[in-house]
């Protein structure tokens, strides 16, 4: 059954597993799943092949196409991957639905690498992964949650289901709804702020963002326990 939610992005550099957890995110709350990559005009996914990273101005028609996807999605709820690597980009996505939740998976460069040069058939090659790590503007002080990428995918989107808001009702009024409040969760076992009763502790390394909350999240390295 359809577990309808806000708008979450799946959002973090080239490798992250962005593609991998939203599916199953998807997969598990019932709802569309949507792929950044395709949202992007032909030009850029070729400019990427070719190995020279986008910029503001490539990525502008993507983020705006992405952003009508999330606009239309409101009723049926969405999971929808993109690196939303910068703060602005990520105000794009959310002016499209003012609920939109990020789930930020961080990694560290080299895994990143690594998983990106291991991957076949795909346009992204890895020596872009340091310009990612460039651009990125980690998720702090916004609605949604941190969680170390190194982590299985499973455990992730249990992190996920744990610390989902509620959606408010999808309505007309939608793209005015209130963020979701400011809330912090433990980091494996460590207090890092308030937690209520909604909000149960997990086993994964994980940090619910929020408006009025600062994230300051250690990845593990691949494979740890
Ligand atoms: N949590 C994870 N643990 C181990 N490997 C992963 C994990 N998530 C993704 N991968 C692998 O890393 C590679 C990149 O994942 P992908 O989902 O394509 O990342 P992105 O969409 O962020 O570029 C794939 O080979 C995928 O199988
Ligand atoms: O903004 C960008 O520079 C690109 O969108 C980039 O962030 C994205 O990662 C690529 O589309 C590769 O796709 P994967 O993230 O799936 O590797």
């Amino acid at each position: 059954m359809a577990h309808p939610t806000v708008p979450i992005v799946v959002m973090g550099v080239a490798g992250c597993g962005k593609t991998t957890v939203g599916k199953l995110l998807a997969e598990r709350l019932g709802v569309p799943y949507a792929e950044a990559d395709a949202f992007h005009p032909p030009a850029n996914r070729e400019k990427m092949a070719r190995g020279t990273p986008l910029t503001d101005d490539d990525r502008r028609p993507w983020l705006a196409a992405i952003g009508a996807r999330i606009a239309t999605g409101t009723e049926h709820g969405l999971v929808v991957s993109c690196s939303a690597l910068k703060r602005r980009y990520r105000d794009v996505l959310r002016q499209a639905d003012s609920r939109t939740w990020f789930l930020h998976l961080v990694i560290d460069q080299a895994s990143a690498a690594r998983r990106v040069a291991g991957r076949v058939d795909h346009f992204m090659p890895a020596s872009l992964v340091t310009s990612q790590f460039e651009a990125l503007e980690p998720l702090e002080a916004e609605a949604g949650l941190t969680v170390d990428a190194t982590r299985p995918p499973a455990e992730i989107v249990t992190a996920v289901l744990d610390n989902l808001p509620a959606p408010a009702p999808a309505s007309p009024n939608a793209r005015t709804a209130r963020s979701p409040r400011a809330v912090d969760v433990s980091v494996r076992g460590e207090q890092y702020g308030r937690r209520t009763a909604t909000n149960r502790p997990s086993s994964t390394a994980v940090r619910r963002n929020a408006p009025s909350t600062q994230s300051s999240g250690v990845p593990q390295q691949e494979g740890t326990p």
